[in-house]
Protein backbone atom coordinates (compact mmCIF):
# COMPACT_ATOMS: atom_id res chain seq x y z
CA UNK A 1 0.00 0.00 0.00
CA UNK A 2 1.48 3.38 -0.22
CA UNK A 3 -0.80 6.45 0.79
CA UNK A 4 -0.74 9.41 1.81
CA UNK A 5 -2.50 11.48 4.85
CA UNK A 6 -5.05 14.80 4.43
CA UNK A 7 -3.19 17.96 3.99
CA UNK A 8 -4.41 20.45 6.66
CA UNK A 9 -5.61 23.51 4.61
CA UNK A 10 -3.45 27.07 5.42
CA UNK A 11 -4.21 30.35 4.07
CA UNK A 12 -1.10 30.12 1.25
CA UNK A 13 -2.63 27.04 -0.31
CA UNK A 14 -5.88 28.49 -0.25
CA UNK A 15 -5.22 30.82 -2.86
CA UNK A 16 -4.19 27.45 -5.16
CA UNK A 17 -6.35 25.34 -7.01
CA UNK A 18 -6.89 22.38 -5.41
CA UNK A 19 -5.97 19.34 -6.86
CA UNK A 20 -8.31 16.48 -6.92
CA UNK A 21 -7.32 13.78 -4.57
CA UNK A 22 -7.47 10.62 -6.36
CA UNK A 23 -6.82 6.92 -4.93
CA UNK A 24 -6.44 3.90 -7.25
CA UNK A 25 -7.88 0.37 -6.27
CA UNK A 26 -6.60 -2.86 -7.83
CA UNK A 27 -3.35 -0.55 -8.44
CA UNK A 28 -0.48 -3.44 -9.31
CA UNK A 29 -3.02 -5.13 -11.63
CA UNK A 30 -3.03 -4.92 -15.24
CA UNK A 31 -5.15 -1.82 -15.77
CA UNK A 32 -4.27 -0.24 -11.95
CA UNK A 33 -1.00 0.37 -12.51
CA UNK A 34 -1.44 1.89 -15.90
CA UNK A 35 -4.28 4.00 -14.19
CA UNK A 36 -1.69 5.00 -11.58
CA UNK A 37 0.68 6.81 -14.28
CA UNK A 38 -2.13 8.30 -16.34
CA UNK A 39 -3.13 9.71 -12.68
CA UNK A 40 0.40 11.15 -12.28
CA UNK A 41 0.35 12.46 -15.21
CA UNK A 42 -2.58 14.22 -15.82
CA UNK A 43 -2.21 17.89 -14.53
CA UNK A 44 -4.75 18.53 -11.56
CA UNK A 45 -4.56 15.43 -10.06
CA UNK A 46 -3.19 14.32 -6.86
CA UNK A 47 -2.40 10.32 -6.53
CA UNK A 48 -2.61 9.69 -2.97
CA UNK A 49 -3.32 6.19 -2.52
CA UNK A 50 -2.63 3.14 -4.91
CA UNK A 51 -4.05 0.04 -2.63
CA UNK A 52 -4.47 -3.76 -3.37
CA UNK A 53 -5.85 -7.00 -2.72
CA UNK A 54 -4.94 -7.21 1.13
CA UNK A 55 -4.86 -3.38 2.07
CA UNK A 56 -7.49 -1.91 3.84
CA UNK A 57 -10.94 0.62 2.40
CA UNK A 58 -9.88 2.41 5.77
CA UNK A 59 -6.74 3.98 3.33
CA UNK A 60 -8.72 5.56 1.60
CA UNK A 61 -10.17 7.65 4.31
CA UNK A 62 -6.94 8.25 5.88
CA UNK A 63 -5.37 9.37 2.86
CA UNK A 64 -8.44 12.39 2.34
CA UNK A 65 -9.05 10.39 -0.79
CA UNK A 66 -11.82 12.93 -3.13
CA UNK A 67 -11.92 10.22 -5.75
CA UNK A 68 -11.70 6.55 -6.00
CA UNK A 69 -10.53 4.34 -9.01
CA UNK A 70 -11.93 0.77 -9.13
CA UNK A 71 -9.99 -1.55 -11.29
CA UNK A 72 -10.42 -4.38 -9.20
CA UNK A 73 -12.51 -7.96 -9.64
CA UNK A 74 -16.10 -8.44 -10.32
CA UNK A 75 -16.03 -10.16 -7.17
CA UNK A 76 -14.82 -6.74 -4.81
CA UNK A 77 -16.03 -4.10 -6.85
CA UNK A 78 -19.20 -3.63 -5.35
CA UNK A 79 -18.36 -3.96 -1.86
CA UNK A 80 -15.42 -0.89 -2.65
CA UNK A 81 -17.63 0.97 -4.14
CA UNK A 82 -20.59 0.95 -1.13
CA UNK A 83 -17.94 1.57 1.14
CA UNK A 84 -16.47 4.83 -1.08
CA UNK A 85 -19.90 5.89 -1.39
CA UNK A 86 -20.69 5.73 2.62
CA UNK A 87 -17.44 8.13 2.82
CA UNK A 88 -18.59 10.13 0.13
CA UNK A 89 -15.85 9.29 -2.10
CA UNK A 90 -16.69 9.59 -5.35
CA UNK A 91 -16.10 6.77 -7.70
CA UNK A 92 -14.90 5.65 -11.33
CA UNK A 93 -15.28 2.39 -12.01
CA UNK A 94 -14.03 0.30 -14.66
CA UNK A 95 -14.61 -3.27 -13.33
CA UNK A 96 -16.93 -5.50 -14.61
CA UNK A 97 -19.91 -7.37 -12.81
CA UNK A 98 -22.25 -4.73 -12.97
CA UNK A 99 -25.16 -6.30 -13.68
CA UNK A 100 -28.82 -5.27 -13.03
CA UNK A 101 -29.72 -5.96 -9.63
CA UNK A 102 -26.19 -4.29 -8.99
CA UNK A 103 -26.92 -1.07 -10.67
CA UNK A 104 -30.59 -1.12 -8.77
CA UNK A 105 -28.64 -1.63 -5.17
CA UNK A 106 -26.03 1.39 -5.99
CA UNK A 107 -28.84 3.60 -7.36
CA UNK A 108 -30.73 2.99 -3.43
CA UNK A 109 -27.72 3.33 -2.10
CA UNK A 110 -26.45 6.74 -3.61
CA UNK A 111 -30.32 8.41 -2.67
CA UNK A 112 -29.54 7.83 0.32
CA UNK A 113 -26.00 9.58 -0.19
CA UNK A 114 -26.89 12.94 -2.64
CA UNK A 115 -23.80 14.53 -3.54
CA UNK A 116 -22.11 11.47 -4.39
CA UNK A 117 -21.06 10.45 -7.65
CA UNK A 118 -20.02 7.24 -9.40
CA UNK A 119 -19.54 6.55 -13.24
CA UNK A 120 -19.62 2.85 -14.03
CA UNK A 121 -18.06 2.47 -17.43
CA UNK A 122 -18.00 -0.95 -18.69
CA UNK A 123 -15.15 0.87 -21.23
CA UNK A 124 -12.92 3.56 -20.78
CA UNK A 125 -11.98 3.87 -24.76
CA UNK A 126 -14.09 6.61 -26.63
CA UNK A 127 -13.70 4.14 -30.02
CA UNK A 128 -15.50 1.47 -27.88
CA UNK A 129 -17.86 3.62 -26.62
CA UNK A 130 -18.52 5.38 -30.09
CA UNK A 131 -18.89 0.95 -31.54
CA UNK A 132 -21.41 0.35 -28.74
CA UNK A 133 -23.50 3.85 -29.47
CA UNK A 134 -23.06 3.25 -33.49
CA UNK A 135 -23.92 -0.89 -32.81
CA UNK A 136 -27.21 0.52 -31.29
CA UNK A 137 -28.05 3.22 -33.52
CA UNK A 138 -27.63 0.06 -36.35
CA UNK A 139 -29.51 -2.88 -34.57
CA UNK A 140 -33.19 -1.81 -35.79
CA UNK A 141 -32.15 -1.99 -39.50
CA UNK A 142 -30.68 -5.09 -39.73
CA UNK A 143 -32.79 -8.86 -39.43
CA UNK A 144 -29.53 -10.01 -37.91
CA UNK A 145 -27.29 -9.23 -34.64
CA UNK A 146 -24.43 -10.82 -33.15
CA UNK A 147 -21.44 -9.78 -31.02
CA UNK A 148 -17.84 -11.68 -30.58
CA UNK A 149 -15.74 -10.13 -28.23
CA UNK A 150 -11.76 -11.00 -28.32
CA UNK A 151 -9.96 -10.65 -25.43
CA UNK A 152 -6.58 -11.94 -23.54
CA UNK A 153 -6.97 -15.00 -21.98
CA UNK A 154 -6.19 -13.89 -18.64
CA UNK A 155 -9.32 -12.27 -18.52
CA UNK A 156 -11.98 -13.73 -15.81
CA UNK A 157 -15.02 -13.08 -16.79
CA UNK A 158 -17.17 -13.77 -20.15
CA UNK A 159 -18.66 -12.54 -21.73
CA UNK A 160 -17.09 -9.21 -21.66
CA UNK A 161 -18.37 -5.94 -19.38
CA UNK A 162 -19.00 -4.38 -23.50
CA UNK A 163 -20.16 -6.85 -24.47
CA UNK A 164 -22.62 -7.28 -22.43
CA UNK A 165 -23.74 -3.61 -22.09
CA UNK A 166 -23.66 -3.24 -26.13
CA UNK A 167 -26.10 -6.16 -25.97
CA UNK A 168 -28.18 -4.60 -23.72
CA UNK A 169 -27.82 -1.49 -25.81
CA UNK A 170 -28.60 -3.21 -29.02
CA UNK A 171 -31.50 -5.27 -27.74
CA UNK A 172 -33.37 -2.09 -25.80
CA UNK A 173 -32.93 -0.25 -29.61
CA UNK A 174 -34.41 -3.62 -31.51
CA UNK A 175 -37.43 -3.43 -29.07
CA UNK A 176 -37.74 -0.45 -29.12
CA UNK A 177 -38.39 -0.85 -32.93
CA UNK A 178 -40.43 -3.98 -32.67
CA UNK A 179 -37.84 -5.70 -34.26
CA UNK A 180 -38.33 -9.89 -33.83
CA UNK A 181 -34.90 -11.83 -32.25
CA UNK A 182 -32.58 -12.65 -34.74
CA UNK A 183 -33.51 -15.66 -36.48
CA UNK A 184 -31.76 -18.89 -35.94
CA UNK A 185 -32.70 -22.35 -37.20
CA UNK A 186 -30.05 -24.41 -34.52
CA UNK A 187 -32.22 -26.94 -32.95
CA UNK A 188 -29.16 -29.35 -31.86
CA UNK A 189 -26.14 -27.35 -29.84
CA UNK A 190 -25.14 -29.60 -27.32
CA UNK A 191 -21.39 -27.58 -26.95
CA UNK A 192 -22.88 -24.36 -26.69
CA UNK A 193 -21.78 -23.48 -29.89
CA UNK A 194 -24.10 -20.64 -30.49
CA UNK A 195 -22.63 -18.38 -27.58
CA UNK A 196 -24.26 -16.82 -24.96
CA UNK A 197 -27.85 -15.79 -24.96
CA UNK A 198 -27.63 -11.53 -23.76
CA UNK A 199 -30.74 -9.55 -24.60
CA UNK A 200 -31.40 -11.65 -27.02
CA UNK A 201 -28.54 -10.84 -28.79
CA UNK A 202 -25.81 -13.83 -29.40
CA UNK A 203 -22.78 -13.23 -27.79
CA UNK A 204 -19.49 -14.77 -28.91
CA UNK A 205 -16.02 -14.75 -26.15
CA UNK A 206 -12.82 -15.50 -28.05
CA UNK A 207 -9.77 -15.84 -25.27
CA UNK A 208 -6.28 -15.55 -27.15
CA UNK A 209 -2.66 -15.09 -26.32
CA UNK A 210 -1.37 -11.83 -28.10
CA UNK A 211 -5.05 -10.02 -27.74
CA UNK A 212 -5.83 -6.80 -25.73
CA UNK A 213 -9.48 -5.53 -26.14
CA UNK A 214 -11.21 -6.15 -29.20
CA UNK A 215 -14.96 -6.33 -30.25
CA UNK A 216 -16.82 -7.04 -33.70
CA UNK A 217 -20.91 -5.84 -33.63
CA UNK A 218 -21.98 -8.30 -36.81
CA UNK A 219 -25.41 -6.79 -38.72
CA UNK A 220 -26.89 -8.82 -41.37
CA UNK A 221 -29.68 -7.86 -43.66
CA UNK A 222 -30.51 -9.83 -47.05
CA UNK A 223 -27.72 -9.43 -48.88
CA UNK A 224 -25.31 -7.06 -47.00
CA UNK A 225 -23.21 -7.32 -43.89
CA UNK A 226 -22.09 -4.61 -41.61
CA UNK A 227 -19.62 -5.13 -39.64
CA UNK A 228 -18.26 -2.34 -36.84
CA UNK A 229 -15.33 -3.24 -35.04
CA UNK A 230 -12.78 -1.90 -32.49
CA UNK A 231 -10.04 -2.78 -31.01
CA UNK A 232 -7.81 -1.69 -28.05
CA UNK A 233 -4.22 -2.49 -28.75
CA UNK A 234 -3.47 -1.14 -25.66
CA UNK A 235 -4.28 -0.39 -22.44
CA UNK A 236 -3.41 3.49 -22.75
CA UNK A 237 -6.37 3.69 -24.45
CA UNK A 238 -8.31 3.31 -21.53
CA UNK A 239 -6.67 6.15 -19.81
CA UNK A 240 -8.26 9.41 -21.80
CA UNK A 241 -11.03 8.09 -20.35
CA UNK A 242 -9.89 7.41 -16.76
CA UNK A 243 -8.82 10.57 -16.33
CA UNK A 244 -11.88 12.44 -17.74
CA UNK A 245 -14.16 10.15 -15.32
CA UNK A 246 -11.93 11.59 -12.90
CA UNK A 247 -12.13 14.93 -13.78
CA UNK A 248 -15.76 14.73 -14.25
CA UNK A 249 -17.43 12.99 -11.34
CA UNK A 250 -17.41 14.93 -8.78
CA UNK A 251 -19.94 17.40 -11.24
CA UNK A 252 -22.24 14.36 -11.77
CA UNK A 253 -24.12 13.54 -8.31
CA UNK A 254 -25.80 9.75 -8.42
CA UNK A 255 -25.22 7.00 -11.05
CA UNK A 256 -24.07 7.72 -13.94
CA UNK A 257 -23.63 3.97 -16.69
CA UNK A 258 -21.13 4.74 -19.62
CA UNK A 259 -18.27 7.42 -20.34
CA UNK A 260 -21.01 8.64 -22.67
CA UNK A 261 -22.67 10.31 -20.07
CA UNK A 262 -19.67 12.40 -20.15
CA UNK A 263 -19.33 13.34 -23.43
CA UNK A 264 -21.18 15.27 -26.18
CA UNK A 265 -21.26 12.56 -28.66
CA UNK A 266 -23.79 14.73 -30.74
CA UNK A 267 -25.80 11.55 -31.64
N1 LIG B 1 -13.71 -0.18 -18.24
C1 LIG B 1 -12.62 -0.40 -18.98
O1 LIG B 1 -12.31 0.33 -19.93
C2 LIG B 1 -11.74 -1.56 -18.64
C3 LIG B 1 -12.12 -2.41 -17.65
N2 LIG B 1 -11.34 -3.48 -17.33
C4 LIG B 1 -11.81 -4.27 -16.20
O2 LIG B 1 -11.05 -3.88 -15.06
C5 LIG B 1 -10.91 -4.98 -14.19
C6 LIG B 1 -9.43 -5.22 -13.91
O3 LIG B 1 -8.81 -5.67 -15.09
P1 LIG B 1 -7.25 -6.02 -15.11
O4 LIG B 1 -6.47 -4.86 -14.61
O5 LIG B 1 -6.96 -6.56 -16.45
O6 LIG B 1 -7.18 -7.19 -14.03
P2 LIG B 1 -5.94 -7.61 -13.09
O7 LIG B 1 -6.25 -8.98 -12.60
O8 LIG B 1 -4.66 -7.38 -13.81
O9 LIG B 1 -6.01 -6.56 -11.89
C7 LIG B 1 -6.92 -6.62 -10.85
C8 LIG B 1 -6.16 -6.20 -9.59
O10 LIG B 1 -7.09 -5.99 -8.56
C9 LIG B 1 -6.54 -6.54 -7.36
N3 LIG B 1 -7.62 -6.78 -6.42
C10 LIG B 1 -8.45 -7.84 -6.33
N4 LIG B 1 -9.32 -7.65 -5.35
C11 LIG B 1 -9.06 -6.44 -4.81
C12 LIG B 1 -9.62 -5.69 -3.75
N5 LIG B 1 -10.63 -6.16 -3.04
N6 LIG B 1 -9.09 -4.47 -3.48
C13 LIG B 1 -8.07 -3.99 -4.19
N7 LIG B 1 -7.49 -4.67 -5.20
C14 LIG B 1 -7.98 -5.87 -5.49
C15 LIG B 1 -5.82 -7.80 -7.84
O11 LIG B 1 -4.87 -8.25 -6.86
C16 LIG B 1 -5.17 -7.28 -9.10
O12 LIG B 1 -3.93 -6.67 -8.85
C17 LIG B 1 -11.61 -6.16 -14.87
O13 LIG B 1 -12.93 -6.26 -14.40
C18 LIG B 1 -11.61 -5.74 -16.34
O14 LIG B 1 -12.63 -6.35 -17.08
C19 LIG B 1 -10.18 -3.72 -17.96
C20 LIG B 1 -9.76 -2.94 -18.99
C21 LIG B 1 -10.52 -1.79 -19.42
O1 LIG C 1 -10.56 -7.30 -19.02
C1 LIG C 1 -10.27 -6.50 -19.95
O2 LIG C 1 -9.16 -6.49 -20.48
C2 LIG C 1 -11.29 -5.56 -20.40
N1 LIG C 1 -12.40 -5.47 -19.73
C3 LIG C 1 -13.51 -4.65 -20.04
C4 LIG C 1 -14.68 -5.48 -20.47
O3 LIG C 1 -14.88 -6.58 -19.95
O4 LIG C 1 -15.44 -5.05 -21.35
C5 LIG C 1 -13.16 -3.55 -21.00
C6 LIG C 1 -12.23 -3.97 -22.10
O5 LIG C 1 -12.92 -4.81 -22.96
C7 LIG C 1 -11.00 -4.66 -21.54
Amino acid sequence: MTESTAPETTDAAASVPAEVRVAVLGARGRMGSEAVQAVRRAEGLQLVAELGREDSLQALVAAGAEVVVDLTVPSATEANVRFAVEHGIHCVVGTTGWDAERLDRLEVLLAEHPGVGVLIAPNFSVGAVLAMRFSAQAARFFESVEIVELHHPDKVDAPSGTAARTAALVGEARRAAGVAPSPDATEHDPAGARGALVDDVRVHSVRLRGLVAHQETLLGGVGEQLTIRHDSFDRISFMTGVVLGVREVGSHPGLTHGLEGYLDLGL
